[in-house]
């Protein structure tokens, strides 16, 4: 899928930015600050409905304006155009599609977004949740219930969490049937979450040894969040004196995790700061293989700042592949990074929040 056109109003210090895009790879280039990331944030804000950037979605509403929207049109392998759309105005979110209102998971399911950045390397070396958000992010887009699932989980969680804070009168009876559904709902997307693993294993493979030889062969390890042994339910109701105590649920796959280990590093720790960013960069290409692989079509590569998060071997390896793969690349640097000198890139420049093609 490509881009074709994306249009940011009132994000960060893009006022009012109109581009057209084309296949293969297009960079922005400019000074620090000039909100080269900040074209990224737009595009990743249609796929996944939030910044990579930490911190509060408040935060990519410009300083004194009222209204932020974002909205682009997705040409996809087989032809078809989705206009989608994502807005705030005052304190409330909208999205659209085709022109109607619709909703988030409606818009993010015809825009796929993959995002390399400084910060990714948290997906190897921060908190479980971020790994959570890179598993379910692929899972949404090959398994067709699992928003349901996830969302039927989240409400049950949220009614069983506010039981527990309750206090320890409440009656046994009121935790059941949210204990049911969250046994219930926890199988079914666990499930989910395994089968993506299996399906993503030989993507991961052959994408990090690729970047990472010298680490050997890996290993992908997943918690489900609760043990094998007993049914959730059963388990959720042993709890609940000790999950009174903390004021909310200790069980569930809103715990789970998962990890990579190498052969010649099997713990995280013997990795280097730069294998951490090759490994997590492995693992989202992957994803975007996976992805290419289920659906016929690339999802769109964001590469933050590439030249300063990769040596130079391995912005070429990146670049020639995804060259390769016909992949739509949206890539940001204060200058043209040197693997795409001599290949035929679109880049715009981008000065004061303002992007201007060059010719
Ligand atoms: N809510 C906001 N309203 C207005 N301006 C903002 C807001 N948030 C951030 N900015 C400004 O917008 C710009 C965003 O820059 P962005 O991170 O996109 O730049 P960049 O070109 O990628 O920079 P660098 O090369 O330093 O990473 C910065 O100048 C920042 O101060």
């Amino acid at each position: 899928m490509k881009l074709e056109r994306l249009r940011i109003q009132g994000l960060r210090c893009l006022s009012g930015s109109d581009i057209e895009l084309g296949a293969g790879i297009h960079v922005f280039v400019g000074a620090n600050g000039a909100g080269k990331t900040s074209v990224l944030e737009a595009a990743f804000l249609l796929s996944h409905g939030r910044s990579f950037r930490s911190g509060a979605k408040e935060a990519l509403l410009q300083r004194g304006a009222s209204a932020l929207s974002v909205y682009g049109e997705v040409r996809h392998e087989e032809g078809r155009l989705s206009r989608v759309g994502l807005g705030r105005e005052g304190s409330r979110w909208n999205a659209r599609l085709d022109g109607e209102s619709a909703t988030l998971g409606q818009v993010v399911r015809e825009c796929a977004v993959v995002c390399f950045e400084p910060g990714s390397h948290a997906l190897i070396a921060g908190g479980a949740e971020e790994r959570r958000r890179y598993l379910d992010w692929g899972v949404f887009h090959v398994e067709h219930d699992f928003l349901l699932a996830w969302r039927r989980y989240q409400r049950a969680l949220k009614q069983r969490n506010s039981l527990l804070r309750s206090g320890s009168m409440i009656a046994d009876e009121l935790f059941l049937p949210w204990e049911a559904e969250l046994s219930q709902t926890a199988e079914q997307i666990d499930r989910m979450r395994q089968r993506y693993l299996d399906l993503i294993l030989p993507h991961l493979a052959a994408s990090i040894s690729g970047l990472l030889p010298e680490l050997g062969e890996l290993q992908l390890r997943y918690r489900r969040g609760w043990t094998d042994d007993r049914p959730l339910g059963e388990q959720l109701a042993d709890q609940r004196g000790r999950d009174i105590a903390r004021g909310h649920t200790t069980l569930g796959v809103h715990r789970a995790d998962w990890s990579i280990a190498f052969e010649h590093a099997p713990l995280r720790e013997h990795l280097s700061r730069g294998q951490e960013k090759l490994t997590a960069l492995g693992c989202l290409l992957a994803q975007a293989g996976l992805y290419a692989s289920h659906k016929g079509e690339w999802p769109i590569v964001c590469l933050d700042d590439l030249a300063s998060e990769l040596d130079l071997t391995h912005q070429t390896a990146v670049v020639a592949q995804l060259y390769q793969a016909s992949a739509q690349v949206l890539v940001t640097g204060t200058e043209l990074p040197a693997p795409l000198q001599g290949l035929s890139a679109q880049v715009f420049h981008v000065e004061q929040g303002r992007l201007a093609p060059l010719l």
